[in-house]
């Protein structure tokens, strides 16, 4: 199993943001759905080890998140919320400075493969500030692949982005799901009828929903998934 979480648990002062969940996780593509303040962030801040757990467990590849958190990130691609990138930097001077935090030796062949495969071709030359929001979250996805990792957590990867860049992305998360596993943040329920297999839905902390796209469907015959969320978070 790729990832498992066991009672995984974050208060932050008074409050619990993410309530003792369990889920596990495998090749395909999982959409992490739920309102706004649910507790997606926080339980991708955790299984990426940004931020130690309250109280319980999670793995990834088999690697305990407090015991073994360099393994963890050996074995996970992160694409934070809001895409944090040195702006200053070349395309691909920043994905050389990656390469070389993942102590990858003559990173070169591999970063021109990322580049090809995120569909970067055209803009590498340019520095990061210089890009627009949707090649900047391209930028955000190949440092995120570069050391090719098993576990790809996207938060919220494709906000703001215009359709033609939407589908670029999800093609390639689609893809990427085919060997991979992703966890994948999103307020777009085309996005998860277009990329997902399974779903998990959250709702103040705790998980409301945990199934494959169709067995929710089936489960809710004729509802929309629209419809579904709404039922699910509004109790
Ligand atoms: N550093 C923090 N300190 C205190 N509270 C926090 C902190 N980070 C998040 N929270 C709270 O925890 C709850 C869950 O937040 P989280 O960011 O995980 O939600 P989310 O589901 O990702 O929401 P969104 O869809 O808006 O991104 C929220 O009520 C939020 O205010």
């Amino acid at each position: 199993m790729s990832i498992r979480a066991e009672a995984l648990t974050k208060v932050y002062g008074q409050q619990k943001a993410v309530d003792s969940i369990n889920f596990m996780a495998d090749t395909g593509v999982l959409g992490f759905l739920g309102p706004n303040g649910a507790g997606k962030s926080t339980t991708m801040k955790m299984l990426t080890c940004f931020i130690p757990q309250t109280s319980g467990t999670a793995s990834v590849c088999g690697f305990d998140i407090n015991k073994q958190p360099l393994d963890v990130k050996r074995n996970i691609g992160y694409l934070p919320e809001s895409n944090p990138l040195y702006t200053d930097m070349y395309v691909k001077e920043s994905l050389a400075f990656v390469a070389g935090i993942h102590g990858m030796h003559e990173p070169a062949k591999r970063i021109a493969e990322v580049i090809e495969q995120t569909g970067l071709g055209p803009e590498q030359h340019k520095k990061i500030g210089q890009l627009s929001k949707g090649y900047r979250q391209r930028v955000g996805l190949a440092q995120a692949i570069l050391h090719n990792p098993q576990v790809l957590i996207l938060d919220e990867p494709t906000s703001g982005l215009d359709p033609n860049q939407l589908v670029g992305i999800r093609q390639l998360i689609t893809e990427l799901g085919k060997t991979k596993t992703i966890v994948l943040s999103t307020h777009i329920m085309q996005e998860v009828e277009a990329v997902c297999n399974k779903v998990i839905i959250i709702n103040k902390g705790i998980i409301a929903a945990n199934d494959t796209l169709k067995s929710l469907r089936d489960k809710n015959k004729g509802q929309s998934l629209e419809s579904i969320f709404i039922g699910l978070t509004n109790k």
